[in-house]
């Protein structure tokens, strides 16, 4: 099947999850990082600021400024088609609505940080398999942002159960996950 294709039944698949499910299981999965040593160790975390069906980072991101970790979010620059890294300080007051209706940093509140400052990188995306493969929107944002990323630094992609698939088409350009973190199990990759 085509990665096209294959999108269009992942969010079909997903739009069928009710609110409430995307919460208590979003909440399962967040629970399931933070006790983790990936998120303990780290101090600059990068994370998508959720939409739609996608696990809901929201309350995870607040929790974690509060813990005094330094919070990261990408903005979609669609010219180069690149995402730049900008902490925030504030959830509420840092964001506003950006590309595609995604929470991105407002101009006057961009805070630049660089690549090599990140400890810990918790990827989106629509499909997965247990060996790391990932499949998104297709804009290639995030595929073009990690290979730019040292290997040492882990990618745990948050993900509902269902969209575990088999086996997903790969191009040479694709950039594999490390973890999976889901409501059911944590899954490492490869
Ligand atoms: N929350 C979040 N932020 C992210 C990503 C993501 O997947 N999720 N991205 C990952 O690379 C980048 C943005 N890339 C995107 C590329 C295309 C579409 C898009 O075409 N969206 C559809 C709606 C899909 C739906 O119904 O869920 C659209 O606007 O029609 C969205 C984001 C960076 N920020
Ligand atoms: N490292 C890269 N350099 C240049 N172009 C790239 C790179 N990675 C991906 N692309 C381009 O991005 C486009 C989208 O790739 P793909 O369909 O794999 O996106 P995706 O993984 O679904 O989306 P995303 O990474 O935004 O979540 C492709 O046309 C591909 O050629």
């Amino acid at each position: 099947m085509e990665k096209s294709q294959i999108r269009r039944k992942m969010i079909l698949k997903r739009s069928n999850l009710s609110r409430k499910q995307i919460f208590e299981n979003s909440k399962k999965i967040l629970n399931r990082l933070c006790s983790s040593s990936y998120y303990k160790n780290a101090n600059h975390i990068m994370i998508y600021v959720s939409i739609n069906k996608e696990v809901f980072t929201h309350s995870f991101i607040e929790n974690a400024l509060s813990d005094g970790k330094k919070i990261i979010v990408p903005k979609c620059e669609p010219s180069s088609k690149k995402i730049i890294l900008s902490q925030i300080r504030d959830f509420q007051k840092d964001l506003e609505k950006g590309f595609k209706g995604l929470m991105e940093p407002k101009k006057e509140a961009l805070r630049p940080v660089s690549i090599e400052q990140l400890d810990l990188i918790l990827v989106p995306g629509l499909a997965f398999t247990k060996s790391g493969d990932r499949l998104g929107y297709g804009g290639g944002y995030y595929d073009r942002f990690l290979a730019n990323t040292s290997k040492e630094i882990p990618k745990i992609a948050l993900a509902f159960e269902i969209q575990i698939v088999p086996t997903l088409p790969v191009d040479f350009y694709d950039i594999p996950i490390d973890f999976i973190v889901t409501e059911k199990r944590w899954i490492t990759c490869k």
